[in-house]
Order: C-alpha cells, then sequence, then structure tokens
C-alpha cells in the first residue's frame, strides 16, 4: 500500500514554544489514521500544517506527493477538510452550503446523492443555524467530501454530540472508508478511535508517544489483562508472585486482583486446580485503549521530563 500523506519529523513553535516537537508518521491509501492526544497536545498543528494551512518551521510532509504549502491547489484538490463551526454563516441552507461550496471545486461530486447518502435530503430548505449537532456534522461531512477527495480530514467530529449521533457519525465515517476515501481522524474519544481506526498515532505534548493498531496500543499497556477472586483457602504468596507476565498483585479483604497477560491468567487457573482451591466471584477483564492511553501518556510525560 502506497502512503498517501507522509509526514516526516514535522515541528512549529508559537512564540519560541515547541507545540509540534519531530513528528513522523506516514497514513495508508484506504486506512483511517486516527490522532489521538489530550488537550493542546498539537493535534490539529499537525493536521493543519498536513492541509497547508499552517507552515511547518520543520520537517517535511507530502500528500500523495505534493508539497502542502508549494502546491497548495493540487493538496486542496487530494484533501478534503473539515470546516469549523465559525467558518459556516447559520443564515445559509444546507442547498446553499452544498452548492457554494460545490463551485469550489474543479471537479465536484453531484451533492444531491451526497446529501442524500448522508441523510441531509429532508432538511436541503433549512438554516445551518438551525441544524441539530449531529446534522451540522452530516453537511461538514458532505462538505469535505464535496471535492471528490481521496483523503478526508475530521478533526474532533464528534465533540458535543449526544451518544446516539456520535454512534452515527462513526458509521458514516466507516462508509467514508467503504466507498475508498481515506480518513485521517482527530479525536480524544478513546471508543471512537479502538472503533475507528485501523491505526493511531498518540500524540503527547509535541510528539509520537506510540504508533499502532488499537490492539498494539492495548497490548502494550503495563497489565494488559486484569483477573480477580477470591480463593476458598489462602494461597502461598511465593506462588502468586511467581505467575508468569505478572505485572502486579493486590490482595484486599481476602480478594486477589492480578495483573498480567493471558498467560498470567491460565496460570494462576491451573495454580487453584492443582491445589483444589476453587476462585468465587471470578472476574477477568481486558485493558481498554483508556489505560493503554494513560500508561502512554504518562510514560512519555516521564521520559520527557527524565
Ligand atoms: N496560533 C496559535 N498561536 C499560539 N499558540 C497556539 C496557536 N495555535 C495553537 N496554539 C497552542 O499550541 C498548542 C497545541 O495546540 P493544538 O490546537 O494543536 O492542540 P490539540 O492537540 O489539537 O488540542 P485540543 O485537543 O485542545 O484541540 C496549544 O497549547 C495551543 O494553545
Amino acid at each position: 500500500m502506497p502512503s498517501v500523506i507522509e509526514v516526516t519529523d514535522l515541528r512549529k513553535a508559537y512564540g519560541g514554544r515547541a507545540v509540534v516537537d519531530g513528528v513522523s508518521f506516514a497514513v495508508e491509501e484506504g486506512e483511517i489514521f486516527g490522532i489521538l492526544g489530550p488537550n493542546g497536545a498539537g493535534k490539529t498543528t499537525t493536521v493543519e500544517c498536513v492541509e497547508g494551512l499552517r507552515a511547518p518551521d520543520g520537517g517535511r510532509i507530502r500528500v500523495a506527493g505534493h508539497d502542502p504549502v508549494a502546491d497548495h491547489d493540487e493538496v486542496a484538490r487530494i484533501l478534503g477538510a473539515q470546516l469549523q463551526q465559525s467558518e459556516l454563516q447559520a443564515k445559509l441552507t444546507v442547498r446553499e452550503a452544498l452548492e457554494l461550496y460545490a463551485a469550489f471545486h474543479p471537479n465536484p461530486a453531484d451533492w444531491r446523492p451526497l446529501a442524500e447518502r448522508l441523510g441531509l435530503t429532508a432538511k436541503l430548505g433549512t438554516r445551518f443555524g438551525k441544524l441539530s449537532g449531529g446534522q451540522q456534522q452530516r453537511l461538514f461531512i458532505a462538505l469535505a467530501l464535496i471535492g471528490g477527495p481521496r483523503v478526508v480530514v475530521l478533526d474532533e467530529l464528534t465533540t458535543g454530540l449526544d451518544p446516539r449521533a456520535r454512534r452515527a457519525t462513526w458509521q458514516l465515517i466507516e462508509d467514508v472508508r467503504a466507498s475508498g476515501v481515506t480518513v485521517l481522524l482527530v479525536t480524544h474519544f478513546m471508543e471512537e478511535a479502538q472503533r475507528l481506526c485501523d491505526r493511531i498515532a498518540v500524540i503527547d505534548k509535541g510528539r509520537i508517544a506510540a504508533l499502532d493498531t488499537p490492539a498494539g496500543l492495548i497490548q502494550r499497556s503495563a497489565g494488559a489483562t486484569v483477573v480477580s477472586f477470591t480463593p476458598s483457602a489462602p494461597l502461598d504468596e511465593r506462588e502468586l508472585y511467581g505467575l508468569p507476565a505478572l505485572a502486579s498483585v493486590e490482595q484486599k479483604d481476602g480478594r486477589i486482583t492480578l495483573t498480567g497477560t493471558d498467560e498470567t491468567v491460565n496460570a494462576v487457573i491451573s495454580l487453584l486446580a492443582r491445589h483444589h482451591i476453587t476462585a468465587r466471584q471470578l472476574r477477568v477483564t481486558d485493558a481498554t485503549l483508556d489505560d493503554a492511553f494513560l500508561d502512554l501518556t504518562e510514560g512519555h510525560t516521564k521520559e520527557a521530563a527524565a
């Protein structure tokens, strides 16, 4: 798979403060690539450099081989950017917005089927300011797709939406990818990143803390699996601490909580069976991307401070 976006050692500072500090990643054609990070991590600055809206201080960006600043028009044809709320006049109707933005592109998609696909046909006469949050986001997706881009950049698309509208938007993002468009998705919702993204770059303090698949990120998290139980008889501590791939042991009120991997879980079950001890209220839970994110960004902070 060729990379459609290549970012190498990107740097950007504001007032002498580095907000993007050596970021590198490549987005493959056809994937949903997530940029995940806490507030102020440098996510928006990074994607605005990719879009050519900001000039980098250092590093190299290529969008299908083009430099977003030097070849701005070419990149604008390849890359569909999502507008910010403030960029669309509240009085424009949905139809006017679609017609207006179609006119900005040399070979626009027919906006009627696009509006149909995004469930906007019944709202064509409605002013932007009167749409619900979910409908506004659907219009933003339509406007980002109207130029027939190869890549679409969606930044915090589901912020402020209720859970139902958020899930409906996720489905639309999956549909966009299924239609062959590569998606660069900026988010700080773990569940969204876990559900949608093929790969995720975790950005913290202007640097990439990790870049992997959601499952790969979770596996890196210390204590990827947690098993807890109340044994029917006391267990020998030495045997507990000798379990394979063990990350931590906690014993409280007769209940034992172990973190480790699947290997740890299997070994503790064998251990209990060997001693004819039963495990009451046995619970096994996998770590989530939330856990991985906290571990990764915390680890990065320690590294940066060292
Ligand atoms: N034009 C600007 N001038 C000065 N500082 C800026 C400018 N734009 C962004 N910043 C600062 O750069 C840092 C990174 O901002 P950026 O918007 O890229 O982060 P982000 O990861 O997208 O955050 P959020 O999730 O809050 O949107 C922040 O501290 C922000 O205040």
